[in-house]
């Protein structure tokens, strides 16, 4: 079974019975209603070798890599993020990694006024596994789901897309990426501040977090809303870095398909688009097309409009 079906599995046999569970399997974060405010539950792993490879990577940005995962789904769903569970499991640590592997995730986590407060600590014979476990919140009805999307609304991206997968292509034939490249996959910034804006400004009809790649992740949102997008090539932001380098792809492919971008996707209805403006001064959004009824994805390239399969990262595809 692939990734796709073995969540689709998950979804669909999942029927919470607790009444306070806002919103469980599906969408970036559980969510969960505390009276006052709205509690936001999220895991991520992380596996050598799958996640990481130590020819590049140091323990230090392995901990600041799996804070910032996870900080991005609190951010998918514009709340605020706060304690957090470590579960280390590992072949060994020794005294130098152990330090450097606690203040990169410390001190990533306490950017955005999250601590760690607990976790768990086993042996792996094989490879590093971490996972994390993320807990935050946000103001009762003030969360921005995958769903919420109407045909019309303008789908955006928050920053150039690609840069992460660009500079594993290089490592993995050999090369050194430039410094931006380098930066976006050792250590991606959560768009934590941009997702409470959203969300608290009642801005975004529907948000997620790109970490399987663009196409992949808008068909996720589309099918959330049965509904489709239209986008369009020449306005999808592809990072200019990778334009400098010879990778085996046109650059476009990584903004579209490459993954681990952490940037915000997220629908806005047209008629809000000013005040988002006004909102956001001078931070750069993309406008990358807009939501249609029609259950298929298009991309306009060279005038011609095709359907596309959305594309990305699967573990088991
Ligand atoms: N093993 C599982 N059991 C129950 N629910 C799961 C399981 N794995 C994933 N889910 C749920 O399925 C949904 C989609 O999971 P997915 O991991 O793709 O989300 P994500 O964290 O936004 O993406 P990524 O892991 O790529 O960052 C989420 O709501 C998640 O909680
Ligand atoms: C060594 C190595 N090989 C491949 C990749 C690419 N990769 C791994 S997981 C993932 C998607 C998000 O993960 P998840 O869905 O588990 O959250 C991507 C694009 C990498 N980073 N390192
Ligand atoms: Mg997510």
């Amino acid at each position: 079974m692939t990734e796709e079906e073995i969540l689709a599995f998950f979804r669909k046999k999942s029927k919470p019975v607790h009444r306070e569970v806002i919103c469980g399997i599906g969408d970036d974060c559980a969510v969960i209603s505390r009276g006052s405010f709205w509690e936001l539950l999220t895991t991520d792993t992380m596996v050598e070798n799958v996640h990481f490879d130590f020819a590049y990577f140091d323990p230090y940005f392995v901990g600041r890599k799996l804070a910032a995962v996870n900080l991005s789904d609190i951010a998918a769903m514009g709340g605020e993020p706060a304690y957090a569970l470590l579960n280390l499991s590992v072949p060994g640590i020794s005294e130098r990694e152990l330090p450097l592997f606690w203040e990169g995730i410390t001190t990533k986590l306490a950017n955005y006024g999250a601590e760690v407060i607990g976790g768990d600590v086993t042996r792996n014979p094989e490879r590093w596994h971490l996972t994390l476990t993320l807990i935050g919140h946000a103001p009762s009805g003030g969360v921005i789901f995958r769903q919420g999307a109407r045909p019309g609304d303008l789908i955006f991206v928050s920053r150039p897309l690609g840069a992460s997968a660009g500079a594993l292509e290089l490592w993995q034939q050999g090369f050194e990426p430039p410094e931006s490249l380098k930066r976006a996959h050792l250590d991606p910034e959560p768009e934590i501040r941009l997702g409470k804006v959203l969300a608290q400004e009642n801005l975004a009809s529907a948000m997620m977090d790109i970490s399987d790649g663009l196409l992949l992740d808008l068909a996720r949102l589309c099918r959330a809303n049965s509904l489709g997008a239209e986008i369009e090539a020449e306005k999808i932001p592809v990072h200019e870095a990778l334009n400098e380098v010879s990778l085996s792809q046109e650059p476009i492919f990584y903004a579209l398909s490459g993954g681990e971008d952490f940037a915000l996707l997220f629908t806005v209805p047209p008629e809000k688009e000013r005040f988002l403006r006004l909102k956001l001064g001078s931070q750069r959004l993309f406008q990358i097309g807009y939501i249609i009824e029609e259950q298929i994805i298009y991309l306009i390239k060279n005038g011609q409009k095709e359907k596309v399969s959305p594309s990305g990262f699967d573990h088991f595809a």
